[in-house]
Protein backbone atom coordinates (compact mmCIF):
# COMPACT_ATOMS: atom_id res chain seq x y z
CA UNK A 1 0.00 0.00 0.00
CA UNK A 2 1.13 3.60 -0.78
CA UNK A 3 2.01 5.56 2.07
CA UNK A 4 -0.06 8.28 2.82
CA UNK A 5 0.76 11.80 3.88
CA UNK A 6 -0.81 12.08 6.78
CA UNK A 7 1.26 15.50 8.72
CA UNK A 8 -0.34 18.68 8.63
CA UNK A 9 -0.16 20.84 5.60
CA UNK A 10 3.43 22.31 5.20
CA UNK A 11 4.01 25.54 5.13
CA UNK A 12 4.57 27.63 2.44
CA UNK A 13 8.68 28.24 2.75
CA UNK A 14 9.79 31.85 3.87
CA UNK A 15 10.60 33.35 0.28
CA UNK A 16 11.64 36.63 2.70
CA UNK A 17 15.53 36.94 1.62
CA UNK A 18 17.67 37.04 4.96
CA UNK A 19 19.91 39.31 5.88
CA UNK A 20 23.53 38.07 5.63
CA UNK A 21 26.42 39.14 7.69
CA UNK A 22 30.31 38.86 6.24
CA UNK A 23 33.04 39.31 9.30
CA UNK A 24 36.37 38.15 9.81
CA UNK A 25 39.98 39.77 10.78
CA UNK A 26 40.86 42.88 8.84
CA UNK A 27 42.60 42.07 5.69
CA UNK A 28 41.00 38.36 5.27
CA UNK A 29 39.85 39.51 2.17
CA UNK A 30 35.97 40.16 2.58
CA UNK A 31 36.35 43.50 0.27
CA UNK A 32 38.01 41.49 -2.42
CA UNK A 33 35.47 38.53 -1.90
CA UNK A 34 32.22 41.07 -1.71
CA UNK A 35 33.55 42.45 -4.81
CA UNK A 36 34.10 39.58 -6.90
CA UNK A 37 30.43 38.46 -5.65
CA UNK A 38 28.89 41.84 -6.81
CA UNK A 39 30.76 42.03 -10.30
CA UNK A 40 28.99 38.74 -11.54
CA UNK A 41 25.92 39.10 -9.40
CA UNK A 42 24.91 42.97 -8.92
CA UNK A 43 21.44 42.30 -7.20
CA UNK A 44 22.78 41.42 -4.05
CA UNK A 45 22.70 44.52 -2.45
CA UNK A 46 25.83 45.55 0.00
CA UNK A 47 24.89 47.95 2.85
CA UNK A 48 26.86 51.24 2.92
CA UNK A 49 28.89 52.17 6.39
CA UNK A 50 28.73 55.36 7.54
CA UNK A 51 32.81 55.61 9.41
CA UNK A 52 34.72 58.34 10.88
CA UNK A 53 37.57 56.58 9.26
CA UNK A 54 39.39 58.79 6.39
CA UNK A 55 38.98 57.40 2.77
CA UNK A 56 41.83 55.08 1.45
CA UNK A 57 42.62 56.55 -1.90
CA UNK A 58 40.14 55.68 -4.68
CA UNK A 59 37.77 55.12 -1.97
CA UNK A 60 34.56 57.17 -3.06
CA UNK A 61 31.51 58.78 -0.60
CA UNK A 62 28.40 56.58 -0.95
CA UNK A 63 30.61 54.09 -2.63
CA UNK A 64 32.70 52.31 -0.37
CA UNK A 65 31.33 54.20 3.04
CA UNK A 66 29.56 57.62 3.96
CA UNK A 67 32.89 59.03 5.28
CA UNK A 68 31.38 61.35 8.19
CA UNK A 69 32.86 63.68 10.99
CA UNK A 70 32.66 62.76 14.66
CA UNK A 71 29.62 64.86 15.15
CA UNK A 72 27.99 63.39 12.10
CA UNK A 73 28.45 59.94 13.62
CA UNK A 74 26.88 61.38 17.13
CA UNK A 75 23.90 62.26 15.72
CA UNK A 76 23.37 58.81 14.05
CA UNK A 77 23.85 57.42 16.95
CA UNK A 78 21.43 59.56 18.95
CA UNK A 79 19.18 59.49 16.22
CA UNK A 80 19.04 55.85 15.95
CA UNK A 81 19.67 55.91 12.57
CA UNK A 82 22.50 53.09 13.10
CA UNK A 83 20.67 49.23 12.83
CA UNK A 84 24.52 48.62 15.21
CA UNK A 85 27.50 50.79 15.43
CA UNK A 86 31.12 49.86 16.85
CA UNK A 87 34.42 51.29 17.69
CA UNK A 88 37.28 49.77 15.21
CA UNK A 89 40.95 50.76 15.68
CA UNK A 90 40.06 53.88 16.73
CA UNK A 91 37.22 54.53 14.28
CA UNK A 92 33.63 54.32 14.71
CA UNK A 93 31.37 52.20 11.70
CA UNK A 94 27.77 51.87 11.55
CA UNK A 95 25.29 50.55 9.58
CA UNK A 96 22.31 53.06 8.31
CA UNK A 97 19.40 51.01 9.53
CA UNK A 98 15.96 52.24 7.18
CA UNK A 99 18.06 50.95 3.74
CA UNK A 100 18.25 47.30 5.12
CA UNK A 101 15.18 46.83 6.25
CA UNK A 102 13.72 48.56 3.13
CA UNK A 103 15.82 46.07 0.76
CA UNK A 104 14.60 42.78 2.96
CA UNK A 105 11.08 44.49 2.52
CA UNK A 106 11.47 44.67 -1.69
CA UNK A 107 13.14 40.64 -1.46
CA UNK A 108 16.52 42.02 -2.26
CA UNK A 109 19.24 39.82 -0.42
CA UNK A 110 21.31 42.17 1.66
CA UNK A 111 24.80 41.65 3.22
CA UNK A 112 26.72 43.48 5.63
CA UNK A 113 30.35 43.72 6.07
CA UNK A 114 31.02 44.47 9.38
CA UNK A 115 33.05 43.48 12.69
CA UNK A 116 32.89 41.16 14.99
CA UNK A 117 30.95 43.80 17.70
CA UNK A 118 28.57 44.48 14.93
CA UNK A 119 27.92 41.16 14.09
CA UNK A 120 26.96 40.58 17.53
CA UNK A 121 24.25 43.53 18.27
CA UNK A 122 22.68 41.94 14.33
CA UNK A 123 22.30 38.40 16.30
CA UNK A 124 20.38 40.20 18.82
CA UNK A 125 17.78 42.46 16.64
CA UNK A 126 18.06 40.68 13.61
CA UNK A 127 17.74 37.08 15.00
CA UNK A 128 16.79 35.70 11.36
CA UNK A 129 20.45 36.73 10.16
CA UNK A 130 22.78 34.87 9.38
CA UNK A 131 26.18 35.40 10.57
CA UNK A 132 29.22 34.21 8.11
CA UNK A 133 33.09 34.27 9.29
CA UNK A 134 35.83 34.30 6.72
CA UNK A 135 38.71 33.18 8.09
CA UNK A 136 42.14 33.24 6.95
CA UNK A 137 44.39 30.01 5.57
CA UNK A 138 46.48 30.70 8.28
CA UNK A 139 47.87 33.94 10.96
CA UNK A 140 51.18 34.26 8.87
CA UNK A 141 48.97 34.51 5.88
CA UNK A 142 46.49 36.93 6.98
CA UNK A 143 49.84 39.03 8.29
CA UNK A 144 50.78 38.87 4.74
CA UNK A 145 47.63 39.94 3.51
CA UNK A 146 47.26 42.76 5.58
CA UNK A 147 50.93 43.99 5.64
CA UNK A 148 50.71 43.50 1.19
CA UNK A 149 47.81 45.53 1.02
CA UNK A 150 49.87 48.47 1.57
CA UNK A 151 47.06 50.98 2.96
CA UNK A 152 47.85 50.93 6.61
CA UNK A 153 51.04 52.05 8.23
CA UNK A 154 52.99 49.86 10.23
CA UNK A 155 51.28 51.10 13.72
CA UNK A 156 47.86 50.44 12.35
CA UNK A 157 48.73 47.03 11.11
CA UNK A 158 49.32 46.28 14.77
CA UNK A 159 45.99 47.58 16.17
CA UNK A 160 44.13 45.33 13.47
CA UNK A 161 46.77 42.65 14.09
CA UNK A 162 45.35 42.84 17.92
CA UNK A 163 41.55 43.48 17.23
CA UNK A 164 42.38 40.14 14.58
CA UNK A 165 43.08 37.71 17.57
CA UNK A 166 40.08 38.45 19.34
CA UNK A 167 38.19 37.97 15.97
CA UNK A 168 39.54 34.79 15.73
CA UNK A 169 38.82 33.39 19.04
CA UNK A 170 34.66 34.50 18.41
CA UNK A 171 34.41 32.25 14.94
CA UNK A 172 32.60 29.46 16.76
CA UNK A 173 30.10 32.60 17.92
CA UNK A 174 28.74 32.20 13.49
CA UNK A 175 26.90 30.16 11.86
CA UNK A 176 29.25 29.19 9.84
CA UNK A 177 33.20 29.84 8.60
CA UNK A 178 34.18 29.93 5.11
CA UNK A 179 38.44 30.05 4.73
CA UNK A 180 39.36 32.43 2.05
CA UNK A 181 41.81 30.65 0.51
CA UNK A 182 40.14 31.17 -3.43
CA UNK A 183 38.62 34.28 -3.72
CA UNK A 184 36.33 32.56 -6.36
CA UNK A 185 35.25 29.36 -3.99
CA UNK A 186 34.02 31.79 -1.43
CA UNK A 187 31.95 34.25 -3.35
CA UNK A 188 30.46 31.04 -4.91
CA UNK A 189 29.60 29.51 -1.05
CA UNK A 190 28.06 32.97 -0.44
CA UNK A 191 26.39 33.51 -3.38
CA UNK A 192 24.58 30.00 -3.18
CA UNK A 193 23.70 30.82 0.90
CA UNK A 194 22.20 33.78 -0.59
CA UNK A 195 20.04 31.96 -2.86
CA UNK A 196 21.55 34.14 -5.54
CA UNK A 197 23.07 31.12 -7.23
N1 LIG B 1 30.32 47.16 13.26
C1 LIG B 1 30.61 47.62 12.05
N2 LIG B 1 31.79 47.30 11.50
C2 LIG B 1 32.03 47.79 10.24
C3 LIG B 1 31.11 48.55 9.51
N3 LIG B 1 31.65 48.84 8.31
C4 LIG B 1 32.87 48.27 8.28
N4 LIG B 1 33.10 47.62 9.44
C5 LIG B 1 34.28 46.83 9.85
O1 LIG B 1 35.29 47.69 10.32
C6 LIG B 1 36.55 47.05 10.16
C7 LIG B 1 37.52 48.02 9.52
O2 LIG B 1 37.08 48.37 8.23
P1 LIG B 1 38.06 49.17 7.25
O3 LIG B 1 38.64 50.36 7.97
O4 LIG B 1 37.33 49.45 5.96
O5 LIG B 1 39.27 48.18 7.02
P2 LIG B 1 39.39 46.79 6.24
O6 LIG B 1 38.17 45.96 6.54
O7 LIG B 1 40.64 46.22 6.78
O8 LIG B 1 39.50 47.12 4.77
C8 LIG B 1 36.27 45.80 9.32
O9 LIG B 1 36.20 44.69 10.18
C9 LIG B 1 34.93 46.08 8.70
O10 LIG B 1 34.20 44.88 8.42
C10 LIG B 1 29.85 48.84 10.15
O11 LIG B 1 28.97 49.49 9.59
N5 LIG B 1 29.68 48.36 11.39
N1 LIG C 1 42.03 34.45 -1.41
C1 LIG C 1 43.02 35.37 -1.43
N2 LIG C 1 44.28 35.00 -1.74
C2 LIG C 1 45.29 35.90 -1.74
N3 LIG C 1 45.15 37.22 -1.45
C3 LIG C 1 43.92 37.64 -1.12
C4 LIG C 1 42.79 36.76 -1.09
N4 LIG C 1 41.70 37.48 -0.74
C5 LIG C 1 42.13 38.75 -0.56
N5 LIG C 1 43.45 38.85 -0.80
C6 LIG C 1 44.29 40.07 -0.67
O1 LIG C 1 44.41 40.36 0.72
C7 LIG C 1 44.44 41.78 0.94
C8 LIG C 1 43.35 42.16 1.94
O2 LIG C 1 42.07 41.95 1.33
P1 LIG C 1 40.81 42.89 1.64
O3 LIG C 1 39.71 42.43 0.75
O4 LIG C 1 41.21 44.32 1.58
O5 LIG C 1 40.52 42.46 3.16
P2 LIG C 1 39.45 42.98 4.23
O6 LIG C 1 38.37 43.66 3.47
O7 LIG C 1 38.98 41.73 4.93
O8 LIG C 1 40.19 43.88 5.16
C9 LIG C 1 44.26 42.45 -0.42
O9 LIG C 1 45.53 42.85 -0.89
C10 LIG C 1 43.67 41.33 -1.29
O10 LIG C 1 44.04 41.48 -2.64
Amino acid sequence: MAATFRGTTPEPPDVRPRLTVLSGPSGVGKSTVVAHMRKEHPEVWLSVSATTRRPRPGEKHGVHYFFVTDEEMDKLIANGELLEWAEFAGNRYGTPRAAVLEHLEDGVPVLLEIDLQGARQVRETMPDGRLVFLAPPSWEELVRRLTGRGTEPPEVIERRLDAAKIELAAEPEFDMTLVNTSVEDVARELLALMDVL
